[in-house]
């Protein structure tokens, strides 16, 4: 298929009847205590799985979930059951990633066998970023890649990242896009070129979106929530009374790059929020004053004012949300907006993985508004402001090496 001037191969393009593939997915889901709170990526990815399992492959899957330190980072057990029906065949896991008894499963495997291996973050090495050349250095791809036949590249809500499982296996393995990563990127391709469009974006990954804005800004008008809103409320000099400890802790580089921002144009901020009280209470509180406790979403008054800009917009991109949404409590800004923005009439498009779980405690009658419903928060920003994607890139390189002069049956 062709992409923004690129060739990268398809699922169409190889027979993988007794392959060896090592798919790389992105089914990191919200949790919660331990639990999956959603399962939309798996859902999404289960079908790649799916396609390869019936074609005869050997299957080993390799994903990630959560970041090290976070809460949410966890092994991959749970999601290597929720696959199971998906996918119509038993899936097996293994906790280990490229130790010998990963390697000693993946060796042992049948065509058509499934396995999961171990949440790929809990190698030190893929949790940096690296330029191609020394992503194929990494002890991961040295160590797996000569295990298999074929990399295939799914994980598109991840491929704005250069991670060695991401975008190290496609320049010494032959390397195709699967199923997810193809139809998001045929499908946002085309509905990234609207004219009038809004951006809300929310969510807790500010320096991705303090990398992106500068870029944005222009194509839209920004709307924002979540710790995004409380960054540029903090660039835009606002005190944050028990917050500022929480923005201070993302590091000046990401509060000055939010001040670099502002330089290049307007970004709305929140003018109340629901805050958390030190007794539990919550309540709003006018943004500009201090605040007595955490702001943790935003109020009704913001609700209305970002209602305005996405009346009047022809397309509305959500990405993440506007508050802690794992706490029922806080949900209430993001459902508003979102409700607000299918209301409205113009093309909705939702990306991430919380953004698009929280379309779930949507009025059900509103939910089938959606314009669509990207699997990516961050790579599809990436996409929206014409970023670098290593990811896309690595599969391109491997179509034209390995694949496009026929040399691959
Ligand atoms: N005010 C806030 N304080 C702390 N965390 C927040 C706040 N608002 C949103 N979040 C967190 O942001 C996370 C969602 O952000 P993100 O992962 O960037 O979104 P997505 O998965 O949709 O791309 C949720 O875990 C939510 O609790
Ligand atoms: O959930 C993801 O990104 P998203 O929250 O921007 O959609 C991807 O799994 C990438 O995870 P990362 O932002 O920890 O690299």
């Amino acid at each position: 298929m062709r992409f923004r001037g690129i060739i990268v191969g398809t699922m169409d393009d190889l027979n993988f009847w007794g392959k060896r593939v090592l798919a790389r997915v992105d089914i990191n889901s919200p949790m919660k205590d331990g639990r999956l709170l959603d399962r939309s990526r798996i859902e999404a990815h289960a079908k790649t799985i799916r396609e390869l399992h019936e074609s005869g492959a050997k299957v080993v899957v390799m994903a990630h979930q959560g970041r090290p330190g976070g809460d949410d980072f966890d092994h991959l057990e749970q999601h290597a059951r929720a696959l199971e029906p998906l996918v119509g065949t038993s899936v097996k896991f293994v906790k280990d990633v490229t130790g010998p008894e990963a390697l000693r499963i993946i060796d042992s495997l049948e065509p058509g066998d499934v396995l999961v291996l171990d949440n790929v973050r809990l190698l030190a090495e893929e949790n940096i970023q690296a330029e191609p050349e020394r992503l194929v250095k990494t002890l991961l791809v040295r160590e797996l890649a000569p295990h298999f036949d074929v990399y295939v590249g799914d994980a598109f809500a991840t491929a704005h990242r250069s991670q060695p499982s991401v975008a190290g296996f496609p320049y010494v393995l032959p390397s195709v896009a699967g199923r997810v990563m193809e139809s998001e990127l045929r499908g946002l391709s085309k509905v990234l070129d609207v004219s009038s469009r809004s951006f809300f974006i929310g969510g807790s990954k500010v320096d991705d979106v303090v990398k992106v804005m500068p870029n944005l800004i222009g194509k839209g008008t920004v709307m924002t929530g979540g710790l995004v809103a409380l960054t540029f409320a903090k660039a835009y000099g606002q005190y944050l009374g028990p917050a500022e400890d929480i923005v201070k802790s993302l590091g000046v580089e990401v509060i000055e790059g939010a001040r670099r921002v502002l330089e290049k144009g307007k970004v709305m901020v929140p003018v109340d929020y629901v805050v958390e009280r030190p007794d539990g209470e919550v309540e709003v509180q006018e943004a500009g004053q201090e605040l007595s406790g955490v702001p943790k979403d935003v109020g009704p008054t913001t609700v209305a004012a970002y209602r305005d800009v996405i009346d009047a917009s022809d397309a509305v991109i959500f990405k993440g949300t506007a508050g802690v949404v794992e706490d029922p409590r806080f949900r209430r800004g993001t459902v508003a907006l979102l409700e607000a923005a299918l209301k409205s009439g113009a093309f909705v498009l939702v990306g991430g993985g919380h953004a698009s779980a929280a379309l779930s405690w949507v009025e059900e009658g509103l939910r089938k508004a959606v314009g669509y419903t990207s699997t990516a928060g961050g790579a599809m920003l990436y996409l929206a402001a014409g970023l670098k994607m290593p990811g896309v890139e690595a599969l391109a390189y491997s179509y034209s090496k390995f694949i496009a002069r026929g040399g691959w049956p």
